[in-house]
This record gives structure tokens, sequence and C-alpha cells, in this order.
């Protein structure tokens, strides 16, 4: 395979372009012109559709440690946006190698197409080890990956470009990335050979805080035997209760959660007032950490995988989670009343909690998975219990 960015020679479509002025030559994939974002790497082997669809990827560049990107193709299915807040997934993309062309009988178009009618900018041939072990060491960087057919880039544009994006650290992207309107999800679980499960009509109603949430969240939720309601991110107390929760979910989503926090954390201390069942994930688990009054950090490299192990305290178990996250709770402000219920083993940050005093958890990982492992699952058929529960006792 041909690596470009050492051969001045090349007519290579595609730069990679990073805030320190390193400029690294590649082959472009997908869309044309220049995306800026942060530059995160993924170390998941498969699901990279789901990966470059995933809402809490937005503003970031996705390098896939993963060499062979592309095989499968994309389908139908495997998308996680729940809106047509398609902005929302990830801006970039850089590859190690080319995309050959797709095969599975599920693939409907090859990668580089999909990835032109959806927006997002590609570079294959980089280096992608040693881009891994810079952001390893320095951190996630600012960085801008741009495609045209001519090969002619304005170098110095580009990195100018990078060095004036503000970053993720105090932006606010959960708004853009949730449905603007309630809306109910149309399937469970997928199963080889059948497909989408349905939903049981009599389910606990599960009412989803959309800020930016993953399809497979409401499929797992409808697949536990939830009746899923999606809100939008900005949906008040008052329309929430509206419409008779027997719990909440506060969603995944983008963007830095002390900026969300200034809307999202009058709702939630409601919530836990109310003693309404609730459920965090991801940046709902950094949002109920904000509502119990403890802070989050920003992360020099984040998680962004589908091999994290994960201590659960509860069972005393590992388990093996999908991870995409670049703000963490800071254990240290965690007040009185709030168990820790999960630790990642990777760098011991906190990765659960559980309120003493009200029907609360949340998780920092995925355990929707989509891509990764379901070793998490589980998580969900507690909620449910958990909402029973309560609901039984009220
Ligand atoms: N997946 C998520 O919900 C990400 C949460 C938050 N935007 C972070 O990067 O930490």
């Amino acid at each position: 395979m041909r690596l470009c960015q050492d051969d001045a020679q090349t007519p290579a479509t595609a730069r990679l372009v990073l805030a320190d002025g390193t400029v690294i030559r590649g082959e472009g994939i997908g869309a044309t012109g220049a995306k800026v974002g942060e530059l995160c790497f993924n170390t998941a082997m498969t699901g990279y559709q789901e990966i470059l669809t995933d809402p809490s990827y937005a503003a970031q560049i996705v390098t896939f440690t993963f060499p062979h990107i592309g095989n499968t193709g994309v389908n139908e299915e495997d998308i996680e946006n729940s809106s047509e807040a398609a902005a929302s997934a990830a801006r970039g993309a850089v590859f190690r190698a080319p995309a050959t062309s797709p095969s599975n009988y599920r693939a409907r178009l090859d990668l580089s197409a999909w990835m032109r009618r959806r927006g997002i900018v590609g570079v294959c041939g980089v280096d992608t080890r040693m881009l891994t072990a810079r952001i390893r060491e320095e951190g996630m960087m600012t960085a801008v990956v741009a495609h045209n057919a001519s090969g002619v880039f304005d170098e110095a544009a580009l990195i100018e470009q990078a060095r004036s994006w503000p970053g993720l650290v105090g932006r606010d992207l959960a708004k853009t990335a949730s449905s603007p309107q309630r809306f109910a999800p149309d399937g469970g679980d997928w199963r080889w050979g059948t497909g989408f499960g349905v939903g049981d009509p009599d389910g606990p109603h599960a009412v989803v805080i959309d800020y930016g949430v993953k399809r497979n969240i409401l499929r797992r939720l409808v697949g536990a035997g939830c009746r899923v309601s999606v809100v939008p991110a900005d949906a008040s107390f008052e329309d929430i209760m509206a419409i008779a929760p027997d719990g909440v979910v506060l969603a995944n989503g983008p963007g830095d959660p002390a900026a969300t926090a200034d809307y999202a954390v009058p709702v939630i201390r409601k919530l836990i007032e109310a003693k309404v069942p609730t459920f965090g994930i991801c940046l709902g688990h950094q949002l109920l950490a904000l509502a119990v009054g403890a802070k989050t950090v920003k992360m020099p490299q984040g998680h962004h995988g589908a091999n994290h192990p994960v201590r659960d305290h509860g069972t005393g178990k590992v388990e093996i989670v999908s991870m995409n996250h670049g703000f963490a709770v800071e254990e240290a402000s965690l007040p009185e009343g709030v168990e820790i219920t999960h630790t990642s083993l990777f760098d011991g940050t906190n990765a659960g909690l559980r309120l003493t005093y009200a029907p609360a958890v949340s998780v920092q990982h995925h355990p929707e998975a989509s891509p990764g492992p379901q070793d998490s699952f589980g998580v969900f058929e507690r909620f449910v219990e958990m909402m029973r529960k309560e609901k039984a006792a009220a």
C-alpha cells in the first residue's frame, strides 16, 4: 500500500492539516471540500458506518486505527442518527488503507459514495499509527481534512483554518443534534434473519431527552420492553410530565456537557426531585453529575473505541464496552449521596453513578454498543425493572 505523506511528487487529492502546522498528504475519499474539527482516534475493529453516523461525533474528525475500512460497504440499517439532524455526525474521517470494493449481502453503496452523499470529507493512505501516537502524547488536536480532485491546496489557509477553530470546550452542540420534534422510534433490537424487532405497546413509557441520541439506544429500550417517546433537547419538565413518563432517559450527545447544562440541568434537577426514574448515557451521565453539583473535565485523548474494560462494582464483573467521550465526570467533585457504580479500567475515570436518594443511574459508556460488545445490554433491563418497581410503589 502507498503512503503519500512523504512523497511530494504524488498528486495526492487530500490533505490532513493539524493546527501545529503539520501537513499530511493522502488520497481523498468521500465528499470534496474542507472540514475542520477536533481530531480523535477510534480503536473499534468494526462499525465504521455506526461511528460516522453517531451524533456524538459532531464537530469531530475520526481517525480509524483499524486499517481496513469500507470492506463491507454501507447499508440502510447501520445508521445511528435518529433524525435528519445529519449534520450532527462526524465531519471527516482518516483511514490507513484505501477503501476496497464492498463485499457484504447488506451493502447498498460503497463507502466513498455514501460519504459524499453525507458530506463527510475523508483521507486515506495516512500513517494512522503515527497519528494515533501523536494524539496519545499531545492530546486531541484541531485538524482540517481537505479533498479536491485537482490536488492543489492552499495549505497555509488550511493551517490558519485549523488554528482559528475555537475547539469543543464551551460548545453546546446538543441542540443542533437533537430532533426538533417529538417522535416515537420504529423498531427494537436487530436480529439476523428477522431484522428489527417490535415493541410492547403495554410496556413502561420511557421518555428520551434527545441531546443527539443514537438509534440503538432507542432500539435497545424497545427491545427491553419499553414504549418510547423522544423529546427535543430543550423540552421542559412540564412538557415531559405531560406525556406521563414511567422513566426518563438522558441521551448521549455531542459537545461540552457544561455548555449544555444551562438548559438541561434545571430539568434534570426537577426529575430527581419528583423521583422520576432516570437513566443517563454518556452525555446524559455527565449531565446527571452536573445536576447533582459535580464537575466535568476535558480529557486529553478521550475514550473512543469498542474494546474498553469497565468494572461494574455492583456485580464485581469487568465488561468490555463501547466508549465515545472526550469529557469526563470529575470523581473528586461528586457530592454525598452519589455512589460510584462503574470505573474505566484503562485510566480509572468514572464510568457510572447511582443516586442513593432518588431512582437515578447513569453510565459513561455506551451500553447499546453499535458498534461494540453487548456485555452491558443488561443495564436497559435493570432500568425497566426500576421503572416497574417505582410504578408499583407509587
Ligand atoms: N457520546 C457522548 O454522549 C459524548 C458526550 C460528550 N460530548 C463527550 O464528548 O464527552
